[in-house]
């Protein structure tokens, strides 16, 4: 009998005495934002999902698309503790039913869902500054965990998606792993090693100034693993993989957009460097270009208006070396952060050694020929040998031979897939292909030195060299080159 205006009224009034003398604070956090999707509901919704615990009475079980794993979280009108330093927190979901749909650009769920969070007034200023930080980070990570490794790829030539990204990707499921990777296991150690303390040195990185990235070169003949060592990278770390196509890129500046639009934790991987792009002298102009094929491939695409902000590089649309060497090394390539650079080549000895030079890829890791410690791993793998159930003697043979007969671990594997069910077969036959191979390099070898008078290398020795051939004052100029290009790009 009271009309509206005064029950409105003394309604407000009252919330009012209530805040004042209440001790919490509330802050709601709903799933939509106007039309955007708010990013911190996904988030605490996942941090939430990791502190519930299974036993509790209702709770909402979701699967994400790309994700192996369940996510558990809190279920419609329900609350949790959370703590956090030491300050207890109240987080409670809150669903209501949307009323009459308003007009949107985009159709809304039925649902409003949100969070809100109950604080001691007293705490708030904690809460405000690390806490909603930290949730952001924990869901992150959570996401990381939970859902499958991206392999992207800038397939697309340049054109972006309906989202602005340059960047297509899949869901990315290699199964190599350092378990599988046959090689060395000293040089596996390392690797992993180096990996971890990579991932664990943020304030190290910090401390000394220098950008979070690292450098691998992977060299080595064809089937000697490296491209899946780098899946073993990714799955090891937990990294995305970003896959750069070099030839779809068309010049500097695209790359550097590309570099901008890569996720920290990543790998960023440039293969067969050596053939994607001619990059071998940059004092020499005509080489410094994108090889034959690919200026076909340009002027096409050229004509497309695709290019756009070309740095003055000849033409306008071409990748220089110094351009690929700022995007893995200069100002831009900290812009994000942990990120890895993995390069892989087939011939070493046709980089450029400026991109050898110590402090550019930080380790240069040889896939060599299959060994035999990599032999025992894919005698395990392939077969599940261990190596007392093989036989002294064939161990023995097989030692001898594995080294001379060169034979690539993709190789090995062929012939151990083909008899996998046999055991005992398929260490016959590849006891046999592998003397057949030695018998025949060793003929080779001698053929080799009988008529050229050369005395076949090992290739591990060949690449060594290429590395020692670099001399300090050649590489001096080329940076001073490089400079040059650069100078002139800017005038320009
Ligand atoms: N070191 C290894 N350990 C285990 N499997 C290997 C190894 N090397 C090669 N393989 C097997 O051989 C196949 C080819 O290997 P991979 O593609 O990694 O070679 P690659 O060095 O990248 O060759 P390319 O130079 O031609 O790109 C893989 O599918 C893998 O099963
Ligand atoms: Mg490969």
């Amino acid at each position: 009998v009271f009309p509206p205006e005064l029950r409105f009224a003394s309604v407000k009034l009252f919330n009012r005495i209530f805040h004042c003398f209440s001790s919490y604070c509330y802050f709601d956090i709903t799933e939509i934002d106007g039309v955007n999707t708010n990013e911190l509901y996904n988030a605490v919704q996942l941090y939430l999902s990791s502190s519930v615990s299974i036993t509790g009475n209702r709770l909402s079980l979701t699967r994400a698309v790309n994700s192996s794993g369940f996510t558990f979280g809190l279920a419609n009108n329900d609350s949790i503790v959370d703590t956090f330093n030491g300050v207890n927190v109240l987080w409670e979901h809150v669903v209501t039913q949307r009323q009459a749909q308003t007009f949107s650009w985009r159709p809304l769920p039925d649902e409003k869902r949100g969070f809100t969070l109950r604080i001691k007034k007293k705490d708030k200023a904690l809460v405000l500054n690390s806490y909603l930080d930290y949730i952001m980070e924990k869901a992150s990570d959570i996401r990381r965990k939970n859902q499958d490794r991206l392999l992207y790829t800038n397939s697309r030539g340049g054109s972006l998606d309906s989202r602005g990204h340059p960047w297509e990707s899949v869901p990315f499921k290699h199964p190599s792993t350092f378990d599988t990777l046959a090689m060395d296991p000293q040089k596996k150690r390392e690797i992993m090693e180096d990996l971890q303390d990579f991932a664990n040195g943020q304030s190290f990185y910090h401390k000394t100034g220098r950008a979070w990235k690292r450098g691998y070169l992977l060299y080595g003949p064809p089937g000697t693993g490296k491209s899946s060592m780098i899946a073993a990278m990714a799955n090891y770390l937990g990294y995305d993989i970003y896959d750069l196509e070099l030839t779809e890129v068309h010049n500097n500046s695209e790359l550097r957009k590309l570099l901008m639009k890569t996720s920290s934790k990543s790998i960023i991987v440039i293969e067969d460097i050596d053939c994607s792009i001619n990059l071998t002298n940059r004092n020499n102009k005509g080489n410094t270009s994108v090889s034959a094929s690919r200026s076909y491939y340009d002027s096409e695409l050229r004509g497309g208006g695709g290019g756009g902000g070309g740095c003055g590089e000849e033409g306008g649309n071409t990748i220089t070396l110094s351009g690929l060497l700022n995007f893995t090394d200069g100002l831009w390539s900290c812009c994000g952060s942990e990120r890895i650079f993995v390069f892989t080549t087939n011939h070493i000895e046709k980089l450029d050694p400026a991109l050898l030079r110590s402090g550019r890829m930080d380790m240069h890791i040889f896939m060599s020929y299959c060994s035999f410690p990599a032999l025992k791993i894919l005698l395990k793998n392939y077969l599940g040998c261990e190596e007392c159930e093989l036989e002294e003697t064939i161990l023995k043979q097989l030692e001898e031979v594995v080294d001379v007969a060169r034979m690539t671990p993709a190789d090995i594997s062929e012939v151990l897939i083909k008899n996998r069910r046999k055991k005992e077969k398929a260490v016959e036959e590849l006891l046999e292909t592998l003397k057949v191979r030695a018998e025949m390099n060793e003929k080779s070898g001698v053929l080799m030195r009988g008529e050229n008078g050369v005395e076949e290398e090992e290739e591990e020795e060949q690449e060594k060299r290429a590395l020692d051939s670099e001399s300090p004052k050649e590489e001096s100029e080329i940076e001073d080159n490089c400079k040059e290009e650069e100078e002139e790009e800017k005038v320009k």
